[in-house]
């Protein structure tokens, strides 16, 4: 089966202008993307994670037939983002941050039929398919308010809703619990861990690792329009050589000692701890293992490239 997502070596430069004095200007060309590629399988969702300004949102919008890149190529389902941007789009959902383009008089509800028609939905099709977002989406006592009206977690919430409207196979979510509370943050995280279980391909971006470690199967971390590493949280952070630090407490005589250890490797060194203490006559108490955050191997690499 193909992978759901595919990009290989995608480049994209802007043109762009820089103030110089207080009315020349001078033309400069950004190089957002200098060749990333990367792929997602089906029922997975990969993180693409990057500092301000590394070319996440850039590469989102590419694979999601909004951009068209220099060069390189990206497939969806194995359909060509430009030559078959037409298909693409009937098959991916997207979510892009900061969301726009809500009409601000309709309420949710209708803002989620009006989009379910452009993607040729019958009318009782959309309405069904409406309401049944806005309740898993947590929306339903909100269906018929107008979206001005909507605070921002109730907004991101309801581009969740419209991303899913046409039941797409493959999802673009950048930033999609930006400005929610922990328990909508939460809701979110557990609705894209039930896509994925449902098969979907899934490509996240956010800042907050912490977030990104846990729904994560894998990420790639990009700089500079680079990929810079990519993998497991867990392969990552071995590829980086990140250490976990043991504490183990040891009792003799009534005194508590604590013993503490940094290592790459938790397993043999737990186990050489213990036996060492063992054969002082050491009692074992609690013991504590605490793993690197996927956050220490994100700052790791973006400051090695800076070098
Ligand atoms: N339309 C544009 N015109 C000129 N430069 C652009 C344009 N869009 C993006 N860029 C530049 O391309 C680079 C990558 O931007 P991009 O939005 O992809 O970054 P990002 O990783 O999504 O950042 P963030 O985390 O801040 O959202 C930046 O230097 C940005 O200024």
């Amino acid at each position: 089966m193909n992978d759901a997502i595919i990009a290989l070596n995608l480049r994209k430069k802007f043109v762009s202008y820089e103030r110089i004095g207080f009315i020349r200007r001078r033309k400069i060309i950004v190089e957002a993307l200098k060749g990333v590629s990367f792929n997602v399988k089906w029922g997975e969702v990969y993180g693409l994670l990057g500092p301000n300004g590394a070319g996440k949102t850039t590469t989102v919008k590419i694979l999601a037939t909004l951009l068209i890149p220099d060069d390189g190529y990206a497939m969806i389902n194995g359909h060509d983002v430009v030559k078959e941007a037409n298909i693409v789009r009937s098959i991916i959902g997207l979510i892009l941050y900061p969301d726009k383009g809500f009409y601000s008089r309709l309420s949710g509800y209708e803002n989620l039929v009006y989009f379910g028609k452009l993607y040729g939905l019958s009318k009782s099709m959309v309405e069904t398919r409406a309401r049944e977002l806005m309740r898993l989406v947590g929306l339903e006592n909100a269906m018929n308010r107008p979206y001005e009206e909507y605070s921002l977690g109730m907004r991101a919430r309801l581009a969740i809703a419209r991303a899913l409207i046409h039941d797409p196979p493959v999802l673009f979510l950048d930033e999609p619990t930006i400005g929610l509370d922990p328990i909508s943050a939460r809701e979110v995280r557990e609705l894209v861990r039930k896509l994925r279980n449902e098969g979907k391909a899934i490509l996240f971006t956010s800042h907050n690792l912490w977030e990104v470690e846990e729904i994560c199967d894998r990420v790639g971390i990009i700089n500079n329009g680079k990929m810079i590493i990519e993998g497991s949280p867990r392969d990552i952070k071995d590829m980086l050589g990140l250490k976990y630090t043991i504490e183990i407490e040891t009792q003799i005589n009534g005194r508590v000692e604590i013993i503490r250890e940094e290592t790459t490797n938790p397993i043999d060194t737990l186990r050489k701890i213990i036996n060492e203490a063992e054969s002082r006559g050491l009692r074992i108490g609690k013991v504590r293992i605490n793993e690197p955050s996927l956050e220490e191997a994100f700052v790791r690499v973006v400051e090695n490239e800076g070098k």
